[in-house]
């Protein structure tokens, strides 16, 4: 049976009261989707997914959490509710250490259950578990993308939200990053991912939701959206992702 992780009702937000960006979205997550927000630049993809973490303000509509009302909970709390979001940039501590960096983000957790998450993270992130004692601001850029999903992971949270974590990295450390992004995914956490490359974003996730303009233009199985003339024309240059995919 399916269970509904994350439900936007009718959402509006936006950074001021008289601009908005969302302009009304309806959309669910269910529990295990990978499910990918695309669309154009200035689209409101970031928007959509600060405001649903709590970092912009909801001007009116409903975010649900597995059932249970969050619309305005701060942003912290959220985090105790079962929703980690990884922002695009600032998401780890560059002056500390890889251990330095877990050991904060696992400081909302039981003191008895500490050891065990990061030993966990390191378990599951082992080019982190090599060198525990390196200053994070020297990783390379995957490396630091990674330390910030391992960060919003201890928590072993119900949705993970990830704000581009492929920005500024080269192509190979992309194939990278959602490889194992696609294995987290694989474990059971559902993952709400923005991207801003749709060929990436529809062949790593099973579902892609299209936002033009602050609203819902497409909603689909990643597959129908990449065989889909109409979207490949707007999105993809007029190619599919099979045909054109290096
Ligand atoms: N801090 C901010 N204050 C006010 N307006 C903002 C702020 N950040 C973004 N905007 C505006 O919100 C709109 C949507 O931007 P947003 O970053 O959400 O789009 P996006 O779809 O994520 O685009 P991109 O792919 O370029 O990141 C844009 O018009 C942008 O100028």
């Amino acid at each position: 049976m399916t269970k509904d992780i994350l439900t936007l009702h009718n959402l509006h937000a936006g950074y001021q009261p008289d601009l908005p960006i969302i302009n009304g979205i309806d959309l669910t997550v269910q529990q295990g989707e990978f499910v990918v927000l695309l669309g154009p630049n200035g689209a409101g993809k970031s928007t959509l997914v600060k405001a649903v973490a709590g970092l912009v303000p909801i001007h009116s509509g409903m975010v649900l959490l597995k059932e249970e009302n969050i619309t305005h909970l701060p942003a912290h709390l959220k985090l105790h509710s079962g929703m980690t979001f990884v922002p695009q940039t600032e998401n780890i501590f560059t002056q500390m250490s890889i251990r330095e960096n877990l050991q904060i983000s696992a400081q909302i957790l039981p003191k008895q259950l500490r050891a065990e998450r990061i030993e966990a993270m390191f378990a599951m992130f082992p080019d982190l578990a090599k060198r525990p004692s390196t200053r994070a601001g020297a990783l390379s850029g995957g490396q630091r993308q990674m330390l910030a999903v391992a960060r919003a992971l201890i928590t072993d949270p119900a949705l993970l939200i990830l704000d581009e974590p492929s920005a500024g990295l080269s192509p190979l450390l992309v194939d990278e990053v959602f490889a194992r992004i696609k294995m987290i995914n694989e474990t059971g956490v559902t993952i709400l991912l923005v991207e801003q490359n749709v060929r990436v974003g529809l062949q790593v996730a099973s579902r892609g939701v299209i936002l033009v303009e602050g609203k819902v233009a497409h909603d689909a199985p990643s597959a129908d959206l990449s065989g889909d003339p109409v979207v490949t024309e707007l999105y993809l240059g007029g190619g599919g992702v099979e045909e054109t995919a290096q």
